[in-house]
């Protein structure tokens, strides 16, 4: 096993023991009957894939006529079958592109409601990023909460990045101006600007989230490289309302799925995908900084379905 197959099959533990296992026990059950179809159905709703997409899996692997009886070549059948329809919106990140380094800094930007994993995604991106040898600059425009500028500061030391702040209370659009000004200025790769948390239902925070990244396109010049959208997995299907309302505020270009490791009910990535018109970026299964992995769908049907790499 790679690590990073590993990594997201031990992070993906509990959708993965709670599907697996009612596959099994409905073929030990139901043999071919139409029963394990239902009880199919059943399941990957369960897993949070949500209805529509659980009928039209079942109906694409019955279709297939795979042998039913057998547990194995099911999950096979159904773990292409989702590969097929995560590949669909699959788009790499701004700055995972050959061509991305001819405009530098490139400029991030991460959203979301409170608590998803925004700062720790944006300091793990950080962490990869000078990793691979590139310079990168933390924008903390978090200032409602210090804590918050505390956690992305910690971020910054651990991964060696540079890092701007606000004072309390300060226009978070005017921190995330400085921020790029800065990386210009000092000739870094990459910026990341980390925002705080807002409920989606609040029309003025979701006002001031569209006012930081127009402020911050005014610094660069240009159109931001990445806005992404951070959910956390374990709220299920209401991180897709979440997403709609973000998305109309901030035109998010890509989304990141968190805390797969905490939920059995991974499968809302499938759900995500199919309901958004947005691809899914990076999955974080941990909270260490080698947790967040680029979303990939073959082996994350692998890993959901207990197959091997
Ligand atoms: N298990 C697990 N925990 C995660 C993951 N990503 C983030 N966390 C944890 O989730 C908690 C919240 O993460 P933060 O990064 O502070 O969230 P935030 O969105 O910046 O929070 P606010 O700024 O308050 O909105 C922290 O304890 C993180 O360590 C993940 O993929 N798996």
């Amino acid at each position: 096993m790679t690590p990073l197959w590993q990594r997201l099959v031990q992070g993906m533990q509990k959708t993965r023991d709670t599907l697996v296992g009612s596959i099994e026990s409905l073929v030990r059950r139901h043999g071919s009957s139409p029963a394990l179809w239902e009880g199919l159905e059943e399941s990957l709703i369960a897993a949070d894939v949500g209805p529509a997409v659980a009928a039209q899996l079942v109906e694409a692997v019955r279709a297939r006529k795979a042998p039913a009886a057998d547990a194995a070549a099911l999950r096979r059948e159904l773990a292409t079958l989702m590969a097929e329809r995560l590949r669909r919106r699959q788009e790499p990140l701004a700055w995972e592109r050959p061509d991305a380094w001819q405009r530098r800094p490139l400029v991030g930007m991460v959203v979301g409601v409170n608590g998803t994993g925004k700062t720790t995604t944006a300091g793990k991106m950080a962490w990869r990023l000078a990793r691979q040898g590139r310079r990168v600059l933390l924008v903390a425009a978090d200032t409602f909460r210090a804590a918050a500028q505390e956690q992305l500061a910690i971020w910054a030391e651990r991964a060696g990045a540079d890092l701007v702040r606000g004072a309390p209370g300060q226009d978070p659009a005017s921190v995330a101006f400085d921020g790029v000004q800065a990386a210009v200025a000092r000739g870094m790769d990459v910026v990341l600007v980390d925002t705080a948390g807002r409920l989606h239902n609040k029309s003025q925070l979701m006002a001031e989230l569209a006012k930081v990244r127009r402020v911050a396109e005014k610094a660069l010049e240009r159109p931001l490289d990445e806005v992404l959208l951070v959910l956390d997995a374990t709220t299920g299907q209401n991180g897709l309302v979440q997403a709609r309302v973000f998305t109309e505020a901030v035109a998010a270009s890509g989304l990141v799925l968190t805390k797969l490791d905490g939920t059995a009910r991974g499968g809302i990535a499938l759900a995500i995908v199919a309901e958004m018109g947005l691809p899914l970026k990076l999955v974080g299964v941990g909270e260490d900084p080698d947790d967040l992995r680029p979303f990939d769908p073959d082996a994350f049907a692998r890993a959901l379905l207990g197959l091997e790499d």
